[in-house]
């Protein structure tokens, strides 16, 4: 955290009519009011509070007095003080990730006018959002080798202090202790904050969809802030460069807006739980459990599953079938470039959570496809990304309603290892031994005495027949983008 608080500096405006941006500079610091017209009324006292009324505190050292620009959705707070100092908390950036900063300017004159300009700027940084958030926040202290904690103290908390977000925060003692907070826990809350990797807001989700109130419960944002190993959901909220960054996903925490996710219902043995995220088979299955002996390559070993996966020439012992809705690549490939849809937040007008609606049907009936090639890797989910190295499910959206199902058949060596340099940005899609499906529902059956496990979240779950469908929008997260962030590898020109 830094805080500026020596000398007065006066305060420039510059208006930029033909980019619709007006920047309100000082020679500490710039703050970018996007898309608002010169004309408005506002903007005139707003100016004219700026010009006459506040005087702004230089940074310490010479280094840093360059003007540098703060956009205006990092600002998290302004307040003006009983000793006429106002103070504006933002997340200033640093190298490759985001810092809390806090500049410090005394009012000259006016005071009125400096509470007036206070008060816009909020609203104008917010953007609709009501600030203040009320936040839950559950810490897995064993998340990512014990780091939960630390970047808890260090950056998560006094970010929401600052933002004047009402903070109640849990350690998890044990494994499902989230599930067991989620199924109590009073809905007054705005969020859900998951300090921890993409295991917490399973148990969250799945603690919320227990409840007798379960639609009501499930319209609570539940939101990642990356502290485990893989930290898919992270990735795909934020994209790959800003996936990991931690402040950024608390900015989300303070000022996202609700997104929908579609959640998988997901029926063992007469048993229903519900994924989020994605649903692994065999060694894959293996990787996503994060098993001791590989829980040390960190996220890397997702990426070493599909890389084994693809040279093991080993088909799976199951049969699956699956209730097809897209498979042409080419449509698959139209839905990458529909722009993303403006209604983030659609309420959900059931009262309670929705039945199956293919469980009955025999997987002979009309929709249902079999996958009868001998299958080498089959990997189900979500969300685009499964881990940093590894773009998945490139056409996965927050709520169409559909689960993508990824499989690779038996092909040549060389042609699998040359899908491994794309993993990361999705390449594999585009091989004619890859299948990509969109699916309302899916189910696999294990050959008798075959061995093997489920994953399902990261849980581990009874080599048995599984049946897996999607629900459109069942759960809510928070973005600040409105969609997942993805790079998808460019059509090759071998692909037509
Ligand atoms: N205090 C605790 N002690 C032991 N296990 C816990 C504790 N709190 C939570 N857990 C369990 O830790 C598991 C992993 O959670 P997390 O969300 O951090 O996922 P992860 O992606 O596996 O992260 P990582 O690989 O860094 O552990 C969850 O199954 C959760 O039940």
């Amino acid at each position: 955290m830094t805080s500026h608080s020596d000398n007065q500096w006066s305060i420039q405006v510059e208006i930029h009519e033909e980019s619709t941006q007006i920047l309100f500079t000082t020679e500490a610091f710039s703050v970018i009011c996007p898309l608002l017209p010169a004309t408005r009324p506002w903007f005139q006292d707003v100016i004219q509070g700026v010009r006459s009324c506040v005087s702004w505190s230089s940074p310490a050292t010479s280094q840093e007095r360059k003007p540098f620009t703060i956009p205006l959705r990092n600002v998290l707070w302004a307040e003006l003080g009983d000793d006429a100092y106002v103070t504006i908390a933002v997340l200033a950036e640093t190298g490759k990730n985001h810092e809390l900063t806090h500049y410090n300017g005394k009012v000259i004159s006016d005071l009125a006018q400096a509470k007036q300009w206070v008060s816009r700027l909020i609203e104008l940084a917010y953007d609709g959002v009501p600030p203040r958030r009320n936040v839950k926040v559950l810490v897995n202290p064993k998340g990512g080798q014990g780091r939960a904690k630390k970047i808890y103290e260090k950056i998560v908390r006094p970010m929401l202090e600052s933002a004047r977000c009402v903070i109640d925060t849990q350690y998890t003692t044990h494994r499902f202790h989230a599930m067991e907070i989620a199924e109590t826990i009073s809905l007054d809350c705005d969020a859900i904050v998951a300090l921890s990797g993409d295991g917490l807001p399973h148990e969250i989700l799945n603690g919320l969809a227990s409840r007798p109130d379960a639609i009501k419960a499930l319209r609570i944002p539940v939101v990642p802030v990356p502290s485990g190993s893989a930290n898919g959901f992270s990735l795909n909220l934020h994209g790959l460069k800003a996936g990991f960054d931690v402040a950024l996903a608390v900015l989300n925490v303070i000022k996202g807006k609700p997104m929908r996710l579609d959640l998988c219902s997901v029926t063992q043995g007469g048993r229903r739980t519900w994924s989020y995220f994605s649903q692994s088979f065999g060694f894959m299955a293996d990787i996503d459990l994060g098993t001791e002996f590989l829980r040390w390559m960190g996220d890397t070993r997702f990426y070493l599953g599909f890389l084994y996966g693809l040279i093991s020439n080993k088909p799976y012992p199951f049969k699956l079938f699956i209730k097809s809705a897209i498979s042409d690549k080419k449509d698959l490939l139209a839905l990458t470039r529909e722009p993303p849809s403006k209604e983030l937040f659609k309420e959900n007008l059931v009262e309670s959570l929705p039945a199956d609606r293919y469980i009955s049907e025999s997987t002979s009936d009309t929709g249902w496809v079999s996958f009868d090639k001998p299958i080498l890797y089959v990997y189900a989910g979500l969300q685009p990304y499964v881990a940093r190295d590894l773009l998945q499910f490139p056409m996965a959206k927050p709520s169409d309603g559909y689960v993508d199902i990824a499989i690779q058949e038996v092909a040549s060596r060389a042609a699998l290892l040359s899908m491994v340099d794309e993993a990361g940005r999705g390449g594999q899609f585009y091989q004619d031994t890859s299948h990509y499906y969109k699916a309302l529902a899916y189910r696999l059956e294990p050959y008798p005495n075959s061995k093997g496990v489920f994953s399902v979240d990261g849980e581990v779950y009874p080599w048995e027949p599984i049946y897996i469908e999607a629900h459109q929008g069942l759960a809510t997260t928070l973005s600040m983008h409105g969609h997942f962030v993805v790079t998808f590898v460019d059509k090759p020109s071998s692909f037509v």
